[in-house]
């Protein structure tokens, strides 16, 4: 919801949760109905809502990643808009099974141009294709055909190998890469709209995506094909390409209503660790999926995202891993007990002190020293990738005492890390922009002090 509201504030924590688990899914082959319930909060980044500040304005609620439509572009025409006139594409094919559950038909849709010939495959309805076809990115995806600079992953940089225990993952193969640097660049192959997942049965949808995968081009297909979580299940097996869908989708958002199961073939190599080197980003306006390097990354050093959220114990944490069918061996999780239980501690204050500053109770005491600790905690996990989120807490907390130069220090730092990995358009860098340029007029100034002499 874009906008101000008033009393009812909503801003703060968002987890970090990819790629998605599809929840009530098995990624075994199909044996039963699963339609279940598709949280929004098992992917992505999620705010939790919170109290705001005691003030009458107070930060906005999240802003979904926008959709922004082209006026002409209509599903199956050719676009009238004068920048892509004249570059021609192909329009959607259609596959020749549909299942229809009440008004909605979920059929395959492919257009092979797309990408640079990769070739994008859907299972969704017709209006939800004509929804996504009228979004600037996808309008746009001509544009993104011909820029010749997207390398899905850097030669020389990076190397799909075989990992001890892991199946394939990617390496950095050349120099040493250093933080901040964008490691990848992918678009999406294959997606499904996920209220496939509880309209359809197994098979049925089963039905489907085997047939999206088999209407790829034919290298995107292998490629499909070749990724882990079909193993041991023949390619012309019913079940195998829903099984690679579930060891292998993330959740992307087009917009406010869109919202689709994703597989990208090359993201999709790379394995979970519970403190990250790569965090990720996926931009509803270009399609594309970036992943930057949010810690050094040394040569022969195995390149890492998060699956779950990373700011719950290890135990939680390997719990949810099990969606995936591993127990993770990262250098988190498998530390000495004593160090291991330390860690937890750490985990579990982190949690604490991030729940308590987004209750913006006014009675608070040293919210400026527990969000310098929030931020030593986020750096002594690991949790590089997510750093931004402790960056915000500290501004607002110093901002709230009017000390202005501490406060546009940890929201400049927000800003540098956020910006990689979010739009201009999130609330957290709204606000932070506007509490660089103006402390003193941002809702935070001061609110704790509010009471004081
Ligand atoms: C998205 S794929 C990652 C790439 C995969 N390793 C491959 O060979 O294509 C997810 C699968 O990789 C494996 N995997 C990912 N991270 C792992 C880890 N930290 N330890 C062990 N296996 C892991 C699991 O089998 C998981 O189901």
């Amino acid at each position: 919801m874009p906008g101000w509201v008033l009393m009812n504030r909503t801003l703060k924590s968002y987890s970090h949760m990819s790629p998605s688990p599809i929840p009530g899914f098995s990624a075994n082959p199909p044996t039963a109905c699963f339609c279940r319930d598709i949280q929004a909060s098992l992917s992505l980044f999620v705010w939790s809502a919170s109290l705001g500040p005691p003030s009458q304005t107070c930060p906005p609620a999240e802003i979904a990643e926008h959709t922004s439509t082209s006026p002409t572009h209509q599903f199956g025409q050719f676009t009238t808009d004068p920048n892509l006139m004249g570059k021609t594409w192909s329009s959607w094919r259609k596959g020749s099974v549909c299942h229809r559950v009440g008004i909605n038909d979920y059929c395959v849709y492919m257009q092979s141009s797309f990408n640079k010939g990769q070739g994008i495959s859907l299972v969704a309805t017709s209006s939800t294709i004509d929804s996504l076809s009228k979004t600037r990115g996808f309008v746009n995806r001509l544009l993104i055909t011909l820029d010749d600079s997207i390398a899905p992953v850097a030669p020389g940089i990076l190397q799909t190998r075989p990992i001890k225990d892991k199946g394939l993952g990617v390496v950095a193969a050349g120099n040493t890469i250093k933080s901040n640097t964008k490691v990848m660049v992918d678009m999406p192959a294959l997606m499904i709209d996920p209220r496939a997942f509880t309209d359809l049965s197994q098979e049925l949808l089963s039905d489907l995506v085997t047939e999206a995968a088999d209407m790829l081009p034919t290298a995107s297909g292998d490629a499909f094909y070749d990724l882990s979580g079909g193993e041991g299940l023949p390619r012309d097996s019913q079940g195998r390409a829903l099984a690679i869908i579930g060891k292998n989708a993330f959740r992307t958002k087009i917009g406010e209503q869109l919202e689709f199961h994703t597989v990208f073939l090359n993201v999709s190599r790379v394995n979970h660790a519970c403190s990250p080197n790569v965090a990720y980003y996926f931009d509803p306006i270009t399609m594309r999926k970036s992943l930057y390097a949010v810690q050094t990354i040394y040569p022969g050093e195995e390149l890492t995202i998060g699956y779950v959220d990373l700011t719950q114990p290890s135990q939680t944490r390997q719990s949810s891993l099990s969606y995936w069918n591993f127990t993770c061996s990262c250098s988190r999780c498998t530390q000495p007990s004593r160090r291991l239980r330390e860690s937890d501690d750490r985990t579990a204050q982190l949690l604490g002190i991030r729940n308590k500053l987004d209750q913006y109770d006014i009675s608070l005491r040293d919210g400026q020293a527990m969000a310098e600790l929030l931020i030593a905690l986020y750096e002594i996990e690991g949790l590089e990738a997510r750093i931004h989120e402790a960056y915000y807490r500290a501004a607002i907390e110093f901002n709230g005492v009017e000390n202005r130069w501490k406060a546009t220090k940890f929201a400049r730092l927000c800003l540098d890390r956020g910006l990689l990995l979010k739009d201009e358009t999130r609330p957290f860098v709204v606000q932070m922009r506007s509490l660089v340029e103006h402390p003193e007029g941002h809702w935070s100034w001061g609110f704790r002090l509010v009471g004081e002499q």
